[in-house]
């Protein structure tokens, strides 16, 4: 990231709305003309001897000089119409993105004078639009109108332009009080008060005080071999669903119903939701006939995990994480990969598990890894071959002596693990194939007895669990606390994974099945069909008896749960002619 250089930087300030215009009329603020006229009348925002001096034409505004070397010089864009950002649309975000495109070779950044009410979503969606920026796309806007006495519309304003004159900050970011973020991570926190945006997930670009402080190591690198590219076709037939305890499965179907082609849907916590089988089977209906759902925290702060079985149980019903993305981000995001031309469904999703402009942090193999190893890549480990001619040059030098043969075999012992369960989880079959190649054993575990059987069997990643099988990995590996990959995948619901790990003879063990009468019973008694089909396949015996005797028929059948009691019998009619594996 750079500071701008020369002795003039123009920008281009396109003026959509929002209460720093604002006139009150009727008693009500509506949205005012002619905010350059207000600009030129204040001094912080318009130096008039200097515009005279160099006889800049009329609609041209200048700052005065924050450094003696350095003018910016501005021009106002006025929309029309103007919006209160409560009405603005993906259709007017698509004409602000047009407009920078239009203007693009002749300012070295531009600022987006926007309503605070909808600001972080527009900031999103031209994160989105906006492929390859080079130059800074700064929006901003007030609380109060600008041409009040006690207004923070001046301050933010000023600081918009200046760091859109003075810094090469190549992204779409959202400027108020002070902070300059990044634009697809915030969200608006208050009506009133001045600092009315926070970035919860990730720290600001630069803060202004006395002095610029700029996060350097945030900063998105620009691409200057590509070009600006603008993509307008965005999907506007995406919505934003918020769970709540109790919300009736009739409602969640009435929302999912076409034209809706993506939902990001709002969960408790670190993504759990409740785990009505009713519920789960809406989502999954949807999620099959193509929908795509978006799974990101109702939390202020945090992301999307997989820790709790809620969790798992939204994970198996076809939904996407949108790990710590804003819910303003996330729909920004389903618009953009959704309005994409030409993209098979699993494109889509894969797309939208990418980080594709900075607006999610994905779990990283460092992260599984631990603090200790951090900086050793994924390639550079797989390429350690005990021979040290593997090792690229790259990873030569003053910083990272290269290691001697004990050393590479002890970090490969402590690292593979960690790696092979982190591609498990991601479902990365050409990791795991690098593996292969390699000769690596994917039997391996790690710190807590896990093999990367057991966590691509919790994540249900079916594709995985037959590579890894067809590599002939120990189906009933037990992890430290007894459970095998079956038991994980039967609590996930994975049904596909089940068979495949039956197929392969996979057992569930005494241990496993010490309490499953009590289970059977609870699934039984919240008529989780889904759940009771699970232990089914996966060779429980459902007549086993709950601590008090009794078994999950006669639980189904004291509810009054006609569709349960007939899967049961069902189920337990087919048993005799199920084949048992060995
Ligand atoms: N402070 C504001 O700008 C709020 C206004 N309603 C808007 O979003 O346009």
């Amino acid at each position: 990231m750079a500071r701008a250089t020369g002795p003039e930087q123009r920008l281009l300030a396109i003026y959509t709305g929002g209460t720093i215009g604002m006139r009150s009329e009727g008693g009500v603020l509506v949205p005012g003309r002619g905010l350059a006229a207000v600009l030129r009348t204040l001094h912080m925002l318009h130096d008039e001897e200097y515009a005279r001096a160099h006889s800049l034409p009329e609609d041209t505004l200048v700052l005065p000089p924050a450094s003696s070397d350095q003018r910016i010089i501005y021009k106002v864009l006025e929309c029309q119409p103007l919006f209160d950002s409560s009405d603005m649309t993906i259709t007017e975000w698509v004409q602000i993105a047009q407009t920078i495109e239009r203007h693009y070779t002749q300012y070295q950044g531009f600022v987006v004078i926007h309503g605070t009410d909808t600001m972080a979503f527009a900031a999103s969606v031209l994160s989105f639009m906006l492929e390859n920026l080079q130059k800074p796309v700064i929006l901003t806007g007030a609380q109060v109108p600008i041409h009040e006495l006690w207004s923070d519309g001046r301050e933010n304003l000023l600081g918009a332009l200046l760091m859109a004159g003075q810094y090469v900050i190549p992204e779409v970011c959202l400027f108020f009080q002070n902070q300059l973020f990044r634009g697809n991570r915030t969200t608006k926190v208050d009506a009133r008060r001045f600092a009315a945006f926070c970035s919860p997930n990730l720290p600001p670009l630069a803060t202004v005080g006395a002095d610029v402080t700029i996060n350097r190591e945030l900063v998105r690198k620009a691409s200057w071999k590509s070009h600006l590219v603008v993509h307008s076709n965005m999907e506007p037939d995406v919505g934003l669903l918020r769970l709540y305890p109790g919300i009736p499965a009739s409602l969640v179907r009435t929302f999912l119903q076409p034209p809706l082609k993506g939902v990001v849907m709002e969960t408790f916590g670190s993504g759990n939701g409740p785990t009505k089988p009713d519920l789960l089977q809406e989502l999954r209906a949807a999620a099959e006939r193509g929908l795509i759902i978006v799974n990101c925290t109702h939390c202020l702060q945090g992301a999307v995990t997989s820790d709790y079985a809620p969790g798992m149980a939204m994970a198996g019903a076809g939904i996407i994480s949108g790990f710590d993305m804003t819910s303003e981000a996330a729909l920004a995001k389903l618009s953009y990969v959704l309005g994409q031309p030409g993209l098979s469904l699993s494109d889509r999703k894969k797309l939208l598990a990418k980080d594709l402009r900075g607006e999610m942090t994905l779990p990283t193999t460092d992260d599984l890894l631990g603090d200790d190893m951090l900086g050793c890549r994924a390639t550079w480990l797989l390429s350690m071959n005990g021979s040290q001619d593997s090792v690229p040059q790259s990873m030569e030098g003053p910083m990272s002596p290269l290691p001697s043969h004990q050393d590479a075999d002890a970090m490969k012992d402590v690292l593979l693990p960690g790696l092979a369960l982190a591609a498990a989880h991601a479902g990365d079959l050409d990791t795991l194939q690098a593996f292969v190649e390699l000769g690596r054993d994917l039997n391996l575990k790690d710190y807590s007895g896990q093999t990367p059987l057991h966590v691509a069997a919790r994540r249900g990643h079916a594709s995985v669990v037959a590579m890894l099988l067809q590599k002939g990995v120990d189906v009933d590996a037990c992890n430290e606390d007894g459970q095998s990959p079956l038991l994980l995948a039967v609590r996930g619901r994975h049904q596909s994974v089940i068979r495949l790990l039956r197929a392969a003879g996979a057992h569930l063990s005494p241990q496993e099945l010490e309490d499953v009468g009590t289970e059977l019973c609870r699934l039984a008694s919240r008529a989780d069909s889904e759940g009771l089909r699970a232990w089914w396949q996966a060779g429980a015996d459902l007549g086993q008896p709950d601590y008090d005797g009794h078994c999950a028929l006669q639980v189904a059948e004291a509810a009054g749960n006609a569709d349960v009691v007939a899967l049961l019998q069902s189920l337990e009619d087919r048993v005799s002619a199920q084949p048992q594996p060995h």
